[in-house]
Order: structure tokens, then C-alpha cells, then sequence
């Protein structure tokens, strides 16, 4: 069963169609990063996951249950937009007024906890306005995590922070699903970062789903080849393609040879050695994420 399923999804604002005709899949279990530039629906095609706002059309679903059921809505932790503490209390006081307001058994105890799981356990005293960027949205998704959620619902959280911050908070994230196998519903246009994390992506641009693909499909769709440097390099190619059989053999226009369906290095190398051409360089060229991206929404997405 998905943790999120929408289908035909569409938010109109006045005319225009911010979310328009999606379909999500997020399976149980899954750290889905929702990728797009900024404007491009993230927030509001979140908010509608949180129930938040009312779509115009479409249906979504959360583990099996339209998203207004009141069972399963206290299934989801949200971290969108800053999260609401006080500014003059301590993360742990914070953590236990939240709790009180919610309802939940032993705030004080869920607190601590709480605190652990978003390692700010050392920190518990702090004033929330004295905590980092990155402690701060780490205190916000320990006030998410009160409510013992299923699915955590987190719009940009990387946003502004800075590499520790990030690196804490990919922790933080992972291990949230993997230790209490938490799905993780991540917006984000940081792609470097998500893919560290990410199970599965969706990519969005201009309200419509360009893409969803899981993590291992998107690494056998990434076109890696060995690059090859060596002079005479059409014989050198020719040799490779009738001695390895690789699927292609191509010159680029810098007269480096690009084998691709075929990664054994040590092979090329070997057969070009003892046919007595020199090589100067051999590696595996991976495409990297970014790339990949920058592909499919043609042009710089961190704008
Ligand atoms: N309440 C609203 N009324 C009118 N237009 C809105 C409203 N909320 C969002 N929009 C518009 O919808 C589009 C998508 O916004 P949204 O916040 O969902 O994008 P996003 O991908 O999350 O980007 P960002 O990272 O900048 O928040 C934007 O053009 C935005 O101006």
C-alpha cells in the first residue's frame, strides 16, 4: 500500500493552474524527493498532501484513506514553512508546549525523545532563538515527530543551510526512515543533496510531473561510459568494439573515445596495452544527478 497516492491533482489560482493533473506515488517506506524550481507547485502540491488547502480537482489518498480521514491525518508530520516555536523558550520547553496543545500522552517524555531522534538532545536548554538555521529545523521536525507520525511531510528543510547543517539534517532524515521506517514526503531544488537520501524522486516543473522515477531506475537510466584517452584512438575503438563488444564506441570532438555498456577498465586497458597502444587515461565517466536534471528541466534549476 502507498503512503501517498494522487491522482489528476490541480490547483487553480484565478486562471492559472499551479498544480496541474498530477500523479504521485509515493510508496511506504520511500524518501521521496519532489524536485522543482522555486514556483514551480512543491508547496502546494504538499499542502494539499497535509490537507492543508483544497484542491481544485483530483483525488489524493494517504495509506489507502481519502486525506481528510481524521485516522489518518494523525498519521502525518509536517514541517511547512517555519515551524511556530517561541522564540525565549528552550527547544524542550517548546517541544512540551507543543505536545500539551496536541494532546499527546507524557508530553514531557515524548519530548526527550523527540529531542534524541533530531540528535538535539545536548541542546535541550537552548533558547530556541539562539539554536543554528539547521538545529531550528531539526526542532521543528521533533515537533513533527510528536504526534508519532507515519509520514513526514517536509517542504525545502535544507533551504538556506549551511554543509553541517545539511549533512545533520540528511542524518536526521535518514534515520527516521530507516530506523522507524518513516516515509519521507521531501521537497527540495538542492538536488545533490536529496539524491545522498532519496528512494525515489518525482520532478516537477510549471505544475506538471515531468518525471517519476525511483532511485534504481534512475541509475541504470544514467548513461555512464568509460572515457578512453589514446592516440591512434579510431583503430583503438575499432579493436575495442571487435574484441569487448561494448554497445557503442563513439569519438568525442576532444578525440577521446566513450565505450558505453561497458565498464570493465582494467579489459580496455589491458587489450589496448598489448596491442601496443599507450593509453593516457581511462576512467568511468558517471553522470552525475545534477546533470541528469538539469536535462529533463532544461536549464539551471537552482534559480
Ligand atoms: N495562495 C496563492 N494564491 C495565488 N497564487 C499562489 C498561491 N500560492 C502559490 N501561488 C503561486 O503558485 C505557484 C506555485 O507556488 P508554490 O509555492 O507551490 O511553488 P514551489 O515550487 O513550492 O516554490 P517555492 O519553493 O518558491 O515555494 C507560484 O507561481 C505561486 O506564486
Amino acid at each position: 500500500m502507498e503512503a501517498i497516492r494522487a491522482t489528476g491533482l490541480c490547483k487553480r489560482y484565478g486562471t492559472k493552474n499551479v498544480v496541474d493533473n498530477l500523479d504521485i506515488v509515493v510508496p511506504k517506506g520511500a524518501i521521496y524527493g519532489f524536485i522543482g524550481r522555486n514556483g514551480s507547485g512543491k508547496s502546494t502540491t504538499q499542502k494539499m498532501v497535509c490537507g492543508l488547502i483544497q484542491p481544485s480537482a483530483g483525488e489524493i489518498q494517504l495509506f489507502g484513506k481519502p486525506v481528510l480521514d481524521t485516522q489518518v491525518r494523525s498519521k502525518i508530520g509536517t514541517l511547512i514553512e517555519q515551524p511556530g516555536v517561541y522564540p525565549n523558550m528552550s527547544a524542550y520547553e517548546n517541544l512540551v508546549l507543543q505536545g500539551l496543545s496536541i494532546g499527546v500522552h507524557h508530553p514531557r517524555k515524548k519530548a526527550v525523545e523527540s529531542l534524541e531522534l533530531v540528535g538535539l538532545g545536548k541542546s535541550a536548554r537552548k533558547k530556541a532563538k539562539n539554536l543554528s538555521l539547521g538545529m531550528k529545523q531539526r526542532l521543528g521536525i521533533a515537533i513533527a515527530m510528536l504526534g508519532q507520525p507515519e509520514l513526514l511531510v517536509l517542504d525545502e528543510p535544507i533551504n538556506g543551510l549551511d554543509p553541517e547543517g545539511i549533512m545533520d539534517l540528511r542524518q536526521v532524515i535518514a534515520r527516521l526512515n530507516q530506523e522507524l521506517g518513516i516515509t519521507i514526503f521531501i521537497s527540495s531544488h538542492i538536488l545533490g543533496e536529496l539524491s545522498k537520501i532519496a528512494t525515489h524522486y518525482g520532478i516537477i516543473k510549471e505544475g506538471k510531473l515531468i518525471q517519476q522515477i525511483s532511485s534504481q531506475e534512475l541509475a541504470d537510466n544514467r548513461r555512464d561510459f568509460l572515457y578512453v584517452k589514446v592516440p591512434n584512438n579510431r583503430e583503438a575503438a575499432a579493436l575495442i568494439m571487435e574484441q569487448l563488444h561494448p554497445e557503442e564506441c563513439t569519438i568525442s570532438p576532444n578525440d577521446e573515445i566513450h565505450i558505453f555498456g561497458l565498464k570493465d577498465t582494467a579489459a580496455v586497458n589491458k587489450l589496448l596495452s598489448i596491442n601496443g597502444f599507450s593509453v593516457q587515461e581511462i576512467f568511468l565517466h558517471q553522470q552525475d544527478l545534477e546533470e541528469y536534471f538539469l536535462n529533463l528541466m532544461g536549464g539551471d534549476c537552482s534559480a
